[in-house]
């Protein structure tokens, strides 16, 4: 039998306060979307896996819960990502709508296995997409969105992690030797960082990346020396013009860095903050197919807002007091327009503490306790 309060790996209840403190962020943050012109859109938690899963790369993929629906018998999956859905709305329903079409969302993910990281396997998801481009100054516009709403919530040390996901397929497509290397054998080789492979393979044009990895002013200036091909150079200088705009906070550069970011394209971003185990967010730029099999370019981000309850931001100070039994109801209305939480007394002997009041009503006044 399954203890009662058990609940299955990765799962978990919110409680008082976290589970306000994450009503909160959400709140916050939406507000900070909308104030720079992001209208929400809400997508259902469950939709047809082959139209879900098309929209995620491989690994995410591998990562939805599915199941059979009983009314439908077709496969349905749980969303362990919100963007694919927000970018299906905008390639169906809002087709027609002027361009660009900036959205956001916050809700529930769920995935099938958490990592060591971050073992839970539901979350919360709150971000944004700006469909219809994915111009330098588009992805100016998102991060800088991003780290203001993360500022907004009292986030410290805030760092970005910038990568640039398709950035060796282009350098293979414009004519780099692989030697006898495959394209993924030299992603893979990058990944490991393991110039001795690179070299083995007859693919060491490539070994340069590893080095061009760190703070982004110097890894930048290292790639820049490199014989890039015009397009690429010129998405370099889309991520310098980026980091340029960003002073106060401290940016690295990966360029070779893919992993978690399945579908981006030129650009991938990720967030980091005092306090917070793991990324606090990600995002980037990526196509979306529309259903005459065009594609249209994009960019956005997720932050993941678990982490920042868990480093105890959000947590609303709330002014609780407790009403004697017999409180006048108008008195109680009074305070609570003032924006205290009353809580009323059901028996004479209730005491504040109990309720995690820090007041207690003493007349028409509250007083401290
Ligand atoms: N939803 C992606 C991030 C993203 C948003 N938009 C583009 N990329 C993730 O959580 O990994």
């Amino acid at each position: 039998m399954i203890p009662p309060g058990l609940l299955p790996e990765g799962l978990r209840d919110r409680l008082p306060p976290q589970a306000e403190a994450t009503a909160a962020l959400v709140h916050g943050l939406t507000a900070t979307f909308a104030s720079h012109g992001y209208e929400r859109v809400q997508p259902p938690l469950v939709e047809y896996e082959e139209s879900l899963g098309s929209r995620l790369g491989g690994a995410a993929r591998r990562e939805l819960l599915r199941f059979t629906d009983p009314i439908s018998q077709h496969t349905l999956a749980l969303r362990s990502d919100i963007t694919g859905q927000v970018g299906r709305i905008a390639v169906t329903r809002l087709a027609a709508t002027a361009r660009p079409l900036r959205l956001s969302y916050a809700g529930p993910v769920l995935r099938v296995r958490g990592t060591q990281l971050s073992p839970e396997r539901e979350s919360v998801q709150v971000g944004v997409e700006l469909i219809g481009s994915d111009s330098p100054a588009a992805a100016g516009e998102v991060v800088s969105l991003a780290v203001t709403a993360l500022a907004g919530t009292g986030l410290a040390g805030l760092s970005l992690d910038l990568t640039m996901p398709t950035l060796v397929a282009d350098l293979v497509a414009a004519g780099w030797p692989l030697g006898r290397a495959s394209l993924a054998d030299v992603q893979a080789l990058l990944d490991g960082k393991d110039v001795g492979g690179l070299h083995a393979l007859g693919a060491g044009a490539f070994e340069p990346l590893i080095a061009a990895a760190g703070p982004a002013d110097a890894a930048l200036a290292r790639l820049a020396a490199l014989p890039l091909p015009d397009a690429v150079r010129a998405r370099l200088d889309a991520v310098a013009a980026l980091v340029a705009a960003l002073p106060d906070i401290a940016v690295t550069l990966d360029p070779t860095e893919r992993h978690g970011f399945e579908y981006q394209t030129w650009i991938g971003f990720s967030l980091f903050g005092a306090g917070v185990p793991g990324e606090i967010g990600r995002g980037g730029a990526y196509a979306i197919v529309t259903p005459e099999g065009a594609t249209e370019a994009a960019i956005g981000f997720s932050l993941y807002v678990d982490g920042l309850v868990d480093a105890g931001l959000g947590v609303v100070d709330a002014r609780r007091v407790l009403l004697p039994l017999g409180t006048d109801a108008a008195v109680a209305a009074r305070l609570r327009a003032d924006g205290w939480a009353t809580v009323a007394a059901l028996s004479a002997d209730a005491r504040p503490a109990d309720f995690r009041c820090t007041h207690i009503l003493d007349g028409v006044e509250p007083r401290a306790i």
